[in-house]
């Protein structure tokens, strides 16, 4: 995280203070830097060489800024809605660049991706097999597909972001795969192209990765021995950072491993779908103060960002860094509860934090570009925050922060007469 540092007692995001986009854009403000994001996915461009492929998974931060700029850096895009393809169109990403994963996919949604070129959709089950091949055939096309299968390993994640495992929703299970590839390869609007897996998110050991690996190319073989050639195996993301900055995942040594084990594969691409290595630790929430309220056991910053803000903490009880953005002497602090203003007590950015705040006072949350503001909501009426990107010193806003009337649109009083 160098794009942010202290200078001159306060917190910069590439040279530009803090407190100035506060003041200019209101808190709570999302702030993303380009640089950090273009580098994150250059890291990955460098480990990955052509042919093999990288889908950046838009559920992360699906700004349309922020997919333009991957678009420009030739990525492909994973997608799990059509929402969130019109987000890709429009953002000028390459529709055949584009994988449609997705435990539920609608029919409106699947004949709007054929309709729109989709690269390929990630299959998740042999009901929907049949849904893609009825809807391409009443579009008399060729739907591109791979079977997602659920390869029984454990990722180690917290339970809500695991989904590799026998008992989790998702993918085909690794046992009933054999006869659903057989069919998708004979049915006659079905191109079979490959097979893929994501066996969760934030994870942060090359094993449960490599584990999948290993029993998604014994996969790839033993179709080949009946006749059926993938041209690609898609082996999703998870990557996870390091929030605490303690422990790292070796990202180079997975990917090396796993180029390693596609060396006998020669004629399969391989794809990735990254999504929070990428933006996660290129982003902050800036907050504000807006009391201190101390009790007989505890001492409460109450702020104004909350759980409809950024959800992780309440429902992963996920640890983000909390940093004051003005630095102060007594750099230890006292033990404060950073919480929010929703009506939850489930509501708080972080328990049990050493920061010496008053009212007033900014805060900023680190690696908040990930499952952030795509997770934010309007529960309680709250206007969800602005989004700010810093490109070389500069600050570009990149969405609006919501008004009463965005957040009502839609809605209707009942007609008195
Ligand atoms: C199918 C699929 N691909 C990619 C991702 C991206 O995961 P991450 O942001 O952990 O890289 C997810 C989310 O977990 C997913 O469900
Ligand atoms: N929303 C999760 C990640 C889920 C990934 C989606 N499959 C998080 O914030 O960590």
């Amino acid at each position: 995280m160098n794009y942010i540092d202290f200078k001159q007692g306060q917190l910069h995001v590439e040279q530009v203070p803090a407190s100035q986009l506060a003041e200019q854009y209101g808190t709570p403000l999302y702030v993303y830097s380009k640089s950090q994001i273009i580098k994150n996915w250059q890291l990955f461009k460098q480990h990955w060489p052509k042919p093999h492929r990288l889908c950046y998974a838009v559920k992360a931060n699906s700004n349309l800024a922020i997919l333009q700029l991957l678009a420009e850096q030739g990525a492909g895009f994973d997608i799990v809605s059509a929402g969130e393809l019109k987000r890709v169109l429009k953002a000028g990403g390459d529709p055949a660049s584009v994988v449609f994963s997705g435990v539920a996919k609608s029919e409106d949604e699947l004949r709007f991706a054929l309709q729109q070129g989709i690269g390929c959709i990630n299959v998740e089950s042999a009901a929907e097999l049949e849904r893609i091949q009825q809807v391409a055939a009443e579009l008399s096309q060729s739907a591109p597909v791979s079977l997602r299968v659920n390869p029984d390993v454990d990722a180690k994640t917290h339970p809500y972001i695991a989904t590799g495992m026998k008992a989790n929703k998702f993918g085909i299970a690794m046992a009933d795969a054999m006869p659903i590839f057989k069919r998708a390869a004979a049915l006659p609007n079905i191109n079979l192209l490959g097979a893929d897996c994501h066996i969760g998110s934030q994870i942060m050991s090359s094993e449960p990765f490599l584990d999948a690996a290993k029993r998604m190319f014994k996969l790839v073989e033993e179709l080949a021995s009946e006749g059926i050639k993938l041209s690609h195996l898609d082996l999703g993301g998870g990557f996870g950072i390091s929030y605490e900055e303690t422990d790292r995942l070796d990202l180079e040594n997975y990917l090396k491993g796993v180029l390693e084990l596609a060396n006998n594969y020669p004629e399969l691409t391989l794809m990735l779908e990254p999504g929070r290595a990428i933006v996660a630790d290129a982003g902050i929430l800036i907050t504000r103060v807006e009391y201190i309220k101390a009790t007989d056991d505890k001492r409460f910053a109450l702020i104004d960002a909350g759980m409809n803000d950024l959800l992780r903490p309440s429902l992963y009880q996920a640890w983000h860094d909390i940093v004051a953005v003005q630095e102060t002497q007594n750099a230890r602090g006292q033990l404060v509860d950073v919480v929010g203003p929703v009506c939850e007590t489930g509501c708080f950015l972080g328990h049990a934090r050493h920061l010496t705040v008053k009212s007033g006072d900014l805060l900023a949350v680190k690696h908040a570009g990930a499952y952030g503001f795509t997770m934010s909501s309007n529960y309680n009426t709250r206007a969800k925050p602005a989004e700010v990107l810093i490109d070389q010193g500069s600050s570009y806003i990149i969405r609006e922060r919501e008004t009463f009337d965005d957040m009502v649109r839609g809605e209707r009083l009942l007609k008195r007469t």
